[in-house]
């Protein structure tokens, strides 16, 4: 192995997030429209799932104050619970004071993981503004961090450098139009959409909806999450429909029986890449193998609702 190829990492947390069905062969089913994606070579290349990317936190002083949604004694135990049930990204915080977090369960988080598969991802959440924090995530084991583009304005793109050099992926979260292309200028590879406002705390519940038009497209060099607020599988659903590749969810997962309905949910959403949209594809519907499935295209909140594409 040369010098150069000896310092590149796995990008483990882009894979985990733009999931490509990478899980073995599929079986062939003779229906029409399956063979005419066969016959095109779609089939076996660019068949993709929505990714679930869960936020394990006790609770959150800025987005829901002085509520308490779980407890357990470590989101180690949490992480491979959810990773179990099918999470391809657990966050974990680790400020104690807003979060109730800390870096310790950030490492039992990575033992958890780790031990379970090689393809889920582990990504540290803190309020970063200083270059030590990604030092203690790298320390950690952590595959990523998240970066907020409110808190760190024009210094995103040098934190976005310094992960790169120390083999760190990022996921940088933004609220605005603004962000989102200081997100995309600084050549940031994934980008989460939050409904929430970091600098009011306010909730604006369609806004990743309303940006999803900023992004190249899915199967783009980009990753887009979305994330903030949700609480039924349709508004994951329609997130998936307008272009995200995934959803974050957070306190609906907390201390809550619903986590493997919303993942099975997400999962099950087969993303047709959005550069074959003029191919004349995109009513079908595809199951979890990416076999076309018979029957109306159901269930896809969104599709025909002009709303929308806004
Ligand atoms: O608990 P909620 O409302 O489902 O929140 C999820 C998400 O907005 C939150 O976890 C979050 C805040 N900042 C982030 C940055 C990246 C990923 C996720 C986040």
């Amino acid at each position: 192995m040369s010098y150069s190829q000896d310092g590149i990492e796995k990008k483990r947390l882009a894979a985990a997030l733009r999931r490509v069905y990478d899980e073995g062969p599929r079986s062939s089913v003779d229906i029409e429209g399956d063979e005419r994606m066969l016959n095109a070579g779609i089939v076996e290349s660019t068949m993709r799932r929505g990714s679930f990317v869960v936020d394990i936190k006790r609770k959150s002083l800025l987005s829901y104050p002085g509520e308490q949604f779980a407890r357990y004694d470590d989101a180690g135990d949490v992480a491979e619970a959810m990773v179990r049930l099918g999470a391809d990204v657990v966050i974990i915080n680790v400020d104690y004071h807003t979060y109730g977090g800390d870096v310790n369960e950030l490492r039992s988080a990575v033992r958890a993981v780790r031990a379970m598969n090689d393809r889920a991802a582990v990504v540290m959440k803190d309020v970063v503004v200083d270059e030590i924090q990604l030092g203690l995530a790298k320390d950690a084991g952590a595959d990523g961090i998240v970066l907020c583009a409110t808190v760190l304005g024009p210094a995103l793109e040098n934190f976005l450098n310094l992960a790169t050099i120390i083999g760190l992926e990022t996921i940088v979260e933004c609220h605005t139009y603004n962000e989102v292309r200081a997100a995309l200028d600084s050549l940031a590879q994934n980008i989460m959409v939050n409904n929430r406002d970091r600098m009011t705390g306010r909730l604006v519940m369609d806004q990743a909806i309303k940006l999803a038009g900023m992004f190249p497209g899915s199967g783009g060099p980009i990753v887009t999450l979305a994330g903030g607020g949700l609480t039924n599988t349709e508004q994951m659903k329609k997130l998936l429909a307008v272009g995200y590749d995934g959803v974050v969810v957070g306190k609906a997962c907390m201390g809550s029986t619903r986590a493997p309905e919303f993942i099975r949910a997400v999962r099950d959403r087969t993303l047709l890449p959005a550069e074959f949209s003029q191919w004349g594809l995109d009513e079908y519907e595809f199951d979890l193998d990416g076999n076309v499935m018979t029957g109306p295209r159901e269930n896809v909140s969104g599709i025909g609702d002009p709303d929308v594409f806004l």
